[in-house]
């Protein structure tokens, strides 16, 4: 099985590099538009070889698509990431022209791939590579909910001071600061809900958290977090390339699921072979309903910008 990935940078290397030392693909290609840096990033990742052991075969390149040719995924990391103090939605602009541009190129050489889109603002570039691609909706996915839901297990698990794999939880909504929407009243651990051990105030907190986790990374590291972004990606491909058929909450053009017509948002999906197989009604209150509302209306906002891409 071929992945390609678009962006040899933070993101881009990382779930190279993940996908290579877990084993989950044969072939992994890099494609960046810096000279020699994706070629650079393939070397130093195939020279860990004999050590992490692995027999994924790595290359890179700079801008020849024919390289990729074939794939079964392409994942998008290609753009700018933020800096301390911008939010996603400020990368529109430069990130939307990328975007396409790459989508055209990897459709090219390899027509049936799967696309994983994670470049920023993600909803609205998932929604703009679905729109320019014309691809049907099981092959644009959009990742952020894997991650904002490592995240919000994280911060679970440091409530709860358990480890984070005995615990469950999901992030559905928009990726962004405030458009994130973390599902604690159906988070738990080991099946009993969290609520059964922590506070309404503590659930709030861990909440308010994980919907700036990536703000709060951003300030700590100057630009934008790149090892459990990475991991995420990889998880995901994991699931298409192995057809695991996982739940992972993923970015994908909803049609009066969840209440939405025409936008890309955050909803649990069944990932296997086909890209998006289900999109799985978790079932939402009253006050999850109007959360997912307002996350959509600022996630619609933002795709009004794309006019003048589309
Ligand atoms: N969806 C998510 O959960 C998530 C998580 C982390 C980062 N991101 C986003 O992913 C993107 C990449 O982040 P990063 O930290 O890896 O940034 P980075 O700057 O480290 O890497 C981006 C790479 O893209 C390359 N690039 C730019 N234009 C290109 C083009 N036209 N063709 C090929 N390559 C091109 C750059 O040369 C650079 O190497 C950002 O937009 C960031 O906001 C999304
Ligand atoms: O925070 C960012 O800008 C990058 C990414 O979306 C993340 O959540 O880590």
């Amino acid at each position: 099985m071929k992945v390609t990935i678009v962006g040899a940078g933070n993101v881009g290397a990382t779930c190279a590099d993940v996908i290579s030392y877990r084993g989950i693909a044969s072939e992994v290609v890099l494609v960046d538009i810096k000279e020699g840096f994706a070629e650079g990033k393939a070397m130093d990742i195939m020279q860990c070889a004999t050590t992490t052991v692995f027999n994924t075969q790595l290359s890179g390149t700079t801008g020849d698509y024919s390289k990729t040719a074939g794939s079964d995924v392409v994942v998008i990391t290609s753009g700018i990431p933020r800096k301390p103090g911008m939010t996603r939605e400020e990368l529109i602009g430069i990130n939307a022209g990328i975007v396409k541009s790459v989508a055209d190129n990897v459709l090219t050489h390899s027509p049936n791939a799967i696309i994983v889109v994670v470049s920023n603002p993600m909803d609205t570039m998932t929604y703009l590579t679905l729109k320019a691609t014309g691809l049907p909706k099981n092959r644009v996915i959009g990742m952020g909910g894997a991650l904002d839901s490592s995240r919000f297990k994280y911060f679970l698990s440091k409530a709860l001071d358990k480890p984070a794999n005995d615990v469950q939880g999901m992030v559905i909504g928009g990726h962004g600061d405030t458009t994130m929407i973390p599902l604690t009243r159906l988070a738990s651990y080991n099946g009993a809900p969290v609520s059964n051990f922590l506070s309404q105030e503590v659930l709030d907190k861990v909440a308010a958290d994980t919907m700036v986790g990536g703000a709060t990374l951003t300030g700590l590291l100057g630009t934008s977090a790149w090892y459990a972004p990475g991991a995420s990606v990889a998880y995901l491909v994991d699931s298409i390339l192995n057809n695991q058929k996982r739940m992972i909450p993923c970015s994908v053009l909803l049609e009066g699921e969840y209440g939405q017509e025409d936008i890309c948002m955050g909803v649990p999906c069944i990932i296997g072979k086909n890209g998006i197989e289900q999109i799985v009604d978790v079932q939402l209150n009253d006050a999850e309903k109007a959360a997912f509302a307002k996350s959509a209306d600022a996630v619609r906002a933002m795709n009004a910008d794309l006019k003048s891409v589309l």
